[in-house]
């Protein structure tokens, strides 16, 4: 087994250039979509294609697994909904359906490490554990947990892109599972635990002294590993965040653009930048979670997002939100007349 990632080639330079070169020519006056026009730009370097294709098959997937620490209070729900929105999300009922079926793309479930045999076998192929070890007293997994969890990962994108997928988006589902991910931020960013403490479900104020003090336990775990990305996994992640981490830094090894959600795909994201280099200019922030860590994550990996609607749902939910952007940024660059064309004129 094996916890290496192919290197990973940046974004076409040359479609790049041709990307930038068609917004000069196209029936708006120079730059006058703002930032849609760099994400147009991105979008093509990433394709490899000007103009660039639409997207045929845009989808998330959303890594499912309960948290060991949950047991110390740091959650305003119970383990127990971490399996029930499987379910949910199963049979169409969750925001994340609804999102995505609005923005054009599918959901894909994967039970990584839920603490319950309830789900379908169809989505528990991957499953690690029931629930990852509680980590502000023992690791999150096992040596040969994290690295089936990082094969997990990897397999999993490449069988979406082997399947078509042209952007992905990584989703969470797991109560507790914002502990984990502000350990690993404050780890990677050097932060102290108050600076990465946030509400998550929406714990109140005794919640939030417990669930610092379970940031702090943690991080005084994970400080210890920080420099290698596995052995941080392994102490801190869980089988979920583990196999999102991987699944990204895949993503950028197989060149598929994605778009990346909140706090705790952040955390992930920070830790597959670590195991490959250079993933980071394969991915788009889609927006910033009102998790104090995620805008830790945001400067750390220089993203600037492209939403801020106070979101902190989890699930893909912010990155699908933001697919619309994503469309309407290719489109664009796809359909709109020139200036030749349209037989509009350039300058006075
Ligand atoms: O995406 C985010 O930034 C985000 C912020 C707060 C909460 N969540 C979701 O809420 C759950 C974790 O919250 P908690 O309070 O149980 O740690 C988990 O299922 C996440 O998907 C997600
Ligand atoms: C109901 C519910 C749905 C979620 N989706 C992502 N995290 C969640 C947490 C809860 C509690």
């Amino acid at each position: 087994m094996s916890t290496e990632f192919a290197p990973v080639s940046p974004p076409d330079e040359t479609a790049k250039r041709e990307a930038v070169a068609r917004h000069a020519q196209l029936t708006k006056p120079a730059g006058s979509l703002g930032r849609l026009e760099e994400l147009g730009v991105w979008v093509t370097a990433c394709q490899g294609q000007c103009p660039p294709r639409p997207f045929g098959r845009p989808r998330v997937v959303v890594f499912a697994g309960d948290h060991g620490v949950t047991a110390r209070g740091v959650s305003a729900y119970p383990s127990e909904v971490t399996g029930q929105m499987v379910a949910n999300f199963l049979t169409g009922g969750a925001a994340i359906n609804v999102l995505a079926a609005t923005a054009g793309a599918t959901v894909r479930v994967v039970d990584m490490s839920v603490d319950s045999e309830a789900s379908p076998p169809a989505v528990t192929a991957h499953k690690v554990r029931r629930g990852s070890g509680s980590i502000d007293r023992e690791d999150a997994l096992t040596e040969d947990e994290v690295r089936t969890a990082i094969e997990a990962g990897q397999a999993i994108a490449d069988a979406e892109v082997d399947g078509g997928a042209d952007l992905l988006v990584a989703g969470d589902m797991g109560i507790g599972n914002t502990t984990p991910a502000s350990v690993i931020i404050a780890a990677l960013t050097g932060s102290e635990p108050v600076a990465v403490v946030g509400r998550g479900t929406g714990i109140d104020d005794n919640g939030w002294m417990r669930k610092a003090a379970a940031i702090r336990d943690g991080l005084r775990r994970a400080r210890r590993v920080s420099t290698d990305p596995v052995a941080l996994l392994r102490t801190t992640a869980g089988a979920d965040i583990t196999a999102i981490a991987a699944f990204l830094a895949q993503a950028a090894v197989r060149r598929t653009p994605v778009i990346l959600d909140g706090v705790v795909s952040g955390a992930a994201a920070l830790v597959a930048e670590e195991l490959a280099p250079g993933a980071r200019e394969w991915w788009v922030a889609g927006h910033r979670s009102v998790e104090p860590a995620h805008s830790l994550v945001l400067e750390h990996l220089d993203l600037k997002p492209l939403l801020e609607l106070d979101m902190r749902l989890g699930e893909g939910s912010g990155a699908v939100a933001a697919l619309p952007l994503v469309t309407m940024s290719a489109r664009v660059l796809a359909e709109m007349a020139t200036f030749a064309d349209a037989g509009v004129t350039t300058s006075p």
